[in-house]
């Protein structure tokens, strides 16, 4: 009885929020890292479902940084970050495509769908939608810098009631190339900034940032974000994920958020609560 009466009572909470973002479009950024478990997996799409059947419009980027590495382990190929970001050679470009649009885009979709979504998955090489061009081809190799995102291919699928799950890779064939490795922290960002997204959504393995005392930092301004840049407060993936909230907001995206994806159900707490989680980055 105790228990129905507090679900009841976080549905009543959750009304307000759920006609707030009645047609908003929300981009979630899954991270390799939040994807650990099939039960999380099983949460995150019951989550997706649920914004799609109150009004929101879910768009879905994905990374697999974590399930990358494992491939290349396997195959004794070496991989190294710099600033967060993977240098790619050609070697483990094909990897990289081979995971992240062969095996999680498929598996992402394949979920939703058997939840009875209209989820379709595509890749910045599809239609040409994401062009982009090598961040610094002697430093980084095939990893890339997103220079175009053609939002009309995706805002004509949320129109047609798809929920588009991309994979973060770039159309590279107008310079030669097979294809550039986008992380996929920018990748959201700039799929935000360029369909007008009203709210962009990281979920990771942490419980957003933290500070040198590991504890959570609920809101960050542009200025902490660089100071805690500089003094390695922040390092490593959380580099490119605040980089990337920076970019949605300055691009006018009204709120970004970096939660704990090993949470379960953090996604609608998020949305449908007014205390929220993790951290908000505020312009
Ligand atoms: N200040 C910080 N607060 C929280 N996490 C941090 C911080 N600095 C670095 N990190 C690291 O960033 C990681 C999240 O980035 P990443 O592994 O790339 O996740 P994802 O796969 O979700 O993109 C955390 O697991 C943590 O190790
Ligand atoms: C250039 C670059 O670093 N690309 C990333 C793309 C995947 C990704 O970003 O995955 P997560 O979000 O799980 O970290 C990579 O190769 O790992």
């Amino acid at each position: 009885m105790q228990k129905k009466i507090e679900t009841v009572q976080t549905l009543l909470e959750a009304l307000p929020f759920i006609k707030e973002f009645n047609k908003k479009i929300v981009v979630i950024k899954y991270g390799g890292s939040a994807q650990e478990s099939p039960q999380l997996k099983e949460r995150f799409a019951q989550d997706i479902l649920l914004m799609y059947l109150v009004g929101i419009k879910p768009v879905i980027v994905h990374g697999g940084g974590r399930q990358i590495n494992e491939m290349l382990d396997a195959l004794k190929i070496d991989t190294k970050f710099i600033d967060g970001q993977r240098v790619t050679s050609k070697e483990v470009m094909r990897i990289v495509e081979m995971v992240l649009s062969g095996e999680i885009n498929k598996e992402i979709v394949s979920l939703l769908n058997s939840h009875g979504a209209k989820a379709i998955g595509i890749s910045g090489k599809d239609a040409k939608f994401i062009t982009a061009r090598a961040k610094d081809f002697a430093k980084w190799g095939l990893t890339g810098n997103i220079t175009e995102v053609k939002a009309d291919v995706i805002v004509n699928l949320i129109a047609e009631k798809f929920i588009p799950v991309i994979a973060p890779i770039a159309d590279g064939s107008e310079m030669g190339h097979p294809g550039f490795n986008i992380n996929a922290d920018l990748c959201a960002s700039y799929v935000a900034k360029a369909i007008g997204a009203n709210k962009i959504i990281f979920l990771t393995d942490t419980a957003g940032v933290l500070n040198s005392n590991k504890e959570l930092l609920s809101t960050l301004t542009k200025d902490e974000v660089e100071a805690l840049k500089s003094d390695g407060t922040i390092h490593g993936g959380m580099v490119p994920k605040v980089d990337a909230c920076l970019e949605a907001i300055e691009g006018g995206v009204q709120k970004a958020h970096i939660i704990d994806g090993r949470i379960e159900h953090s996604l609608l707490l998020e949305l449908f609560t007014s205390a929220g989680v993790g951290t908000q980055i505020v312009n």
